[in-house]
Parts: structure tokens; C-alpha cells; sequence
């Protein structure tokens, strides 16, 4: 019988020198349900989407995507998954149409479903529209969904998003959802994101792990952790329970900075 679960981590780790960034943190995501990492700047999110991704090596444990382990069958995580970084990667002088069929190229899709897959995604996304227009005319909101309809060309079973939403306004946050959404409930994908954003992971995912220091410090939907604690609280109450601090007050600098950077280039 096929796994229920599309992603199975256990006990991974990756230390950087000397710093253990992910220190061996194992959970499963079921197949179609969104699963968030929370945590502050520095927690170790983004190391685990690299590693999940096949971008890094882990220094221990294992993972698999869809059955297949991520050191021993990487070209096969790769086919089956999608991956939108935080950092910007749609070429401005560019329009979406022409950005999406480079990809579509990279990806090696064949020239007559590249043309239906590239409407697809495009449609998809909001963006049928404005497909001729350059990307540099688009505000941050559809810069970040050519993005995403970019790593959808090849219809991948798990799609990774580091922080999709960092530096978009409210309404852009809630129009990329929207999208997102309608694709998860057509296509069943699985989708692990990352966020600081306490709302977003409340809103969107269906299982939380709260990250911090490298560790999982609590895990569960977010009604059931908000729950635990009483009525009334807050994710970020459950947070101060795990930590001893708001998620706000305790990410690093330079990580910090990182996250500011990549906002000002959208
Ligand atoms: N290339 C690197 N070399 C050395 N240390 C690194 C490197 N990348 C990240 N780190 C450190 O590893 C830890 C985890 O970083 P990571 O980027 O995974 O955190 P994060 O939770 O994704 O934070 P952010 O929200 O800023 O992306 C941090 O302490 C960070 O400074």
C-alpha cells in the first residue's frame, strides 16, 4: 500500500562548521495538506527546505519526497518537487510568458504541453493577463505568483515555498493564497512552507512545527496547539510557552537583514 505521507523526515541534521543549524528533527506531511515550518530568523527553516530540496547535504538522518530518499535517488526528489526560494529569481527584462517557457525549457517539457502547461500555470495564477508584459511593470504580489507558476510547469507532486508572502502587503498576501489554494485543491499537491508569520501559519496550514534553535519544539494543528493552552490563545502564546520568547524578539541579525534585503528587491 503507498505511504498517506508524501514527505518523511527522520532525525535530520545539517551543521554548518561547527553550528548545528538543524538538529535532528523528524515529522511526516500528509499527502494534499500544507504543512508550515514557524520560526524565527535563524531557527533552521530554510536549511531544512535546502536539504529537502536536495540544495544541501545533510550531515545525519535521512528524508524521503514521494518514496524516494533524498541522498540515494536525488534526481528523482527533484522530478517530483517544486521549489520557489525567498530570494527573487524572475528575470525583470523578461515578460511572464517568456519567463515561464525558460523554465519550461529547463525543466525539459516538450514544446507542445510546454504551450498548454504555460497557460495553465499562468491561468492558474492570475497572471493570463499580463503575460506579455514585463516583469519588471509587476507589483511584488505577481512577481512572487510568476514564481510560484514557474516552479508548477512540471506539475511536481510536493512544492517547497520559503516564505512566499515576505514583504507583500495584505491584500497580495490574500490573493496569493487564494491561488495557491485553488491549485493544491485541483492537483492534491503537497506543499511545506515556511514562515514567521503566526497568521499565515494559522490561516493556511493544516499542521505547524514550531522551529527554534535547529529543533521542533511543538507540532500539531494550529487549533489543537492554540487549544492546549486555553481558550482565547494565540500561536504565538504556544510559541512563549516552548521558548521562553516571542517569535519576534528572538531570530538573529544577520538573518534579519537577509529577510530586509530580499523585501526591498520585491
Ligand atoms: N551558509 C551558511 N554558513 C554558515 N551558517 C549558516 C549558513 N546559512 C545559515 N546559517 C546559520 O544557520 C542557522 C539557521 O539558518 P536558516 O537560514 O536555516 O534559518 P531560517 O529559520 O531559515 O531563518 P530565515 O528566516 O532568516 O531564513 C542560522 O544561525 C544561520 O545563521
Amino acid at each position: 500500500m503507498p505511504s498517506p505521507y508524501s514527505i518523511e523526515v527522520d532525525r535530520l541534521s545539517h551543521a554548518y562548521q561547527m553550528k548545528m543549524a538543524v538538529d535532528q528533527i523528524s515529522f511526516k506531511v500528509k499527502t494534499g495538506s500544507i504543512f508550515g515550518l514557524l520560526g524565527p530568523n535563524g531557527a533552521g527553516k530554510s536549511t531544512t527546505i535546502k536539504m529537502l530540496t536536495t540544495l544541501l547535504p545533510a550531515t545525519s538522518g535521512t528524508a524521503s519526497i514521494v518514496g524516494y530518499d533524498i541522498v540515494k535517488e536525488p534526481a528523482k526528489v527533484r522530478e517530483n518537487i517544486g521549489y520557489v526560494p525567498q530570494l527573487l529569481s524572475a528575470d525583470g527584462e523578461l515578460t511572464a510568458y517568456e519567463n515561464l517557457s525558460l523554465s519550461a525549457k529547463l525543466y525539459g517539457i516538450s514544446r507542445e504541453t510546454r504551450i498548454k502547461r504555460i497557460r495553465e500555470v499562468l491561468e492558474f495564477m492570475g497572471l493570463a493577463e499580463v503575460s506579455n508584459d514585463l516583469v519588471k511593470s509587476f507589483s511584488g504580489g505577481m512577481i512572487r505568483r510568476l514564481e510560484i507558476a514557474s516552479s508548477l510547469l512540471h506539475e511536481p507532486r510536493v512544492l517547497f515555498l520559503d516564505e512566499p508572502t515576505v514583504g507583500l502587503d495584505p491584500a497580495a498576501r490574500k490573493l496569493l493564497w487564494r491561488h495557491i489554494q485553488e491549485w493544491r485543491t485541483q492537483f492534491q499537491t503537497t506543499i511545506l512552507m515556511t514562515t514567521h508569520d503566526m497568521d499565515e501559519a494559522d490561516n493556511q496550514c493544516d499542521i505547524v512545527a514550531f522551529m527554534y534553535q535547529g529543533h521542533i519544539v511543538a507540532m500539531d494543528s494550529p487549533q489543537k496547539l492554540k487549544t492546549s493552552l486555553g481558550p482565547k490563545s494565540t500561536l504565538d502564546d504556544v510559541f512563549i510557552l516552548h521558548t521562553g520568547s516571542s517569535i519576534k524578539e528572538s531570530g538573529d541579525y544577520a538573518n534579519v537583514k537577509q529577510t530586509r534585503n530580499t523585501i526591498s528587491h520585491l
